[in-house]
């Protein structure tokens, strides 16, 4: 089955990403959100995004507006009735997600592909809440999405070799190149990352050097483009914690546990750029 048209779940910071790239690849595209402000902020970015490529003379007028035109936006869940592939890409958050796949297996086609955009949790876990676990598959994009060429597509144990060829297909159409991985703690891209920034944190919390220190010694030294504590402001440190739980939970080595100063941050409300304050602040 080819994908003609999507849903994307969550107009947060990759909810919107996703929406925009499959837009300008030609794919019609509603995106969703509980929140009318969410999907209104969500649509604006995207417009912005858009404007910015015209700028830089990298797209038309008349391209902005055809991707626009493949794009609706909608609160009401009950429109993915129609959709080829569902992508969720909501909060972090086990029992919201399953609940929200619950929820698209009663409504959306017998052939339709339900995907998530999950950092770290189990697929075959959110595969087994649905009718459909072979159509379940794991469809992970990096941040922010309309830059990064990689998307992890990650198999549940159960989804099927059909479905994994669609997600593969319709992530080359988006000019992305798809990475096959088998579903474990944090796929390959949080489990070698994470750590790394989680170590980043400790340097800090053992007043080893100040966050600017640390990211001037990786971007320098190891040519990042971004030092491990602005990158983690820029995730989200929520994010990152849940990552490292899973990681800590999902493989039970006390290598992955998170460093009390993440938690502290996190306890504060101190989210990163999404929230103003992370290990830097933000206007
Ligand atoms: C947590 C997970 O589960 C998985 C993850 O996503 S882990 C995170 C993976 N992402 C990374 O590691 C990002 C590392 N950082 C980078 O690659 C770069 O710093 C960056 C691409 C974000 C910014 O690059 P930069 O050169 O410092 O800044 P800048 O020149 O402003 O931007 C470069 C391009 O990115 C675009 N860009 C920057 N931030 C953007 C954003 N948030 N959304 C969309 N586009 C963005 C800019 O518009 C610019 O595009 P053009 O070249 O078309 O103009
Ligand atoms: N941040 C990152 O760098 C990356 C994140 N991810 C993953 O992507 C997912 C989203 O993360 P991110 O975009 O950063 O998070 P955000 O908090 O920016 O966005 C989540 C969005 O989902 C909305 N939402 C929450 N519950 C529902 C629901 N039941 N139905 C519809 N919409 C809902 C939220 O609305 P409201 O704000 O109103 O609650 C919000 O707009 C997570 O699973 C995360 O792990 C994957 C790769 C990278």
């Amino acid at each position: 089955m080819a994908v003609q048209n999507v849903m994307v779940i969550g107009a947060g910071q990759m909810g919107a990403g996703i929406a925009q790239v499959f837009a300008q690849a030609g794919f019609d595209v509603k995106l969703n959100d509980i929140a009318e402000d969410s999907l209104t902020k969500g649509y604006q970015g995207i417009e912005k995004r858009l404007d910015r490529q015209i700028e830089k003379g990298r797209m038309t007028e008349d391209d902005k507006n055809q991707a626009l035109n493949n794009l609706t936006t909608t609160t009401n869940l009950n429109e993915a009735s129609d959709r080829d592939l569902v992508i969720e890409a909501v909060v972090e958050n086990m029992d919201v997600k399953t609940s929200v796949f619950q929820k698209l297996d009663e409504i959306t086609p017998e052939h339709a592909i339900l995907a998530t955009n999950t950092s770290s949790l189990p697929i075959t876990d959110i595969a087994a809440v649905t009718n459909r676990p072979e159509q379940v598959i794991g469809m992970h994009f990096m941040n922010p999405v309309p830059v990064m060429k990689l998307v992890e597509v990650i198999r549940a144990i159960q989804t099927s070799d059909a479905s994994f060829q669609t997600i593969q297909e319709a992530t080359e159409k988006l000019g992305k190149t798809a990475v096959e991985v088998n579903d474990y703690p944090g796929f390959i891209s949080n489990r070698v990352l994470m750590p790394m920034i989680n170590e980043a944190i400790y340097t800090v919390f053992e007043g080893v050097a100040k966050p600017e220190d640390v990211d001037s010694v990786m971007k320098l030294g190891m040519n990042h483009p971004m030092g491990p504590l602005q990158l983690a402001d820029f995730i989200g440190l929520d994010t990152c914690l849940y990552i490292m739980e899973i990681l800590h939970d999902g493989f039970g080595d006390s290598k992955y546990r998170p460093c009390p100063l993440l938690r502290k941050y996190v306890s504060a409300g101190w989210l990163g750029k999404k929230s103003g304050r992370g290990f830097y602040v933000y206007d």
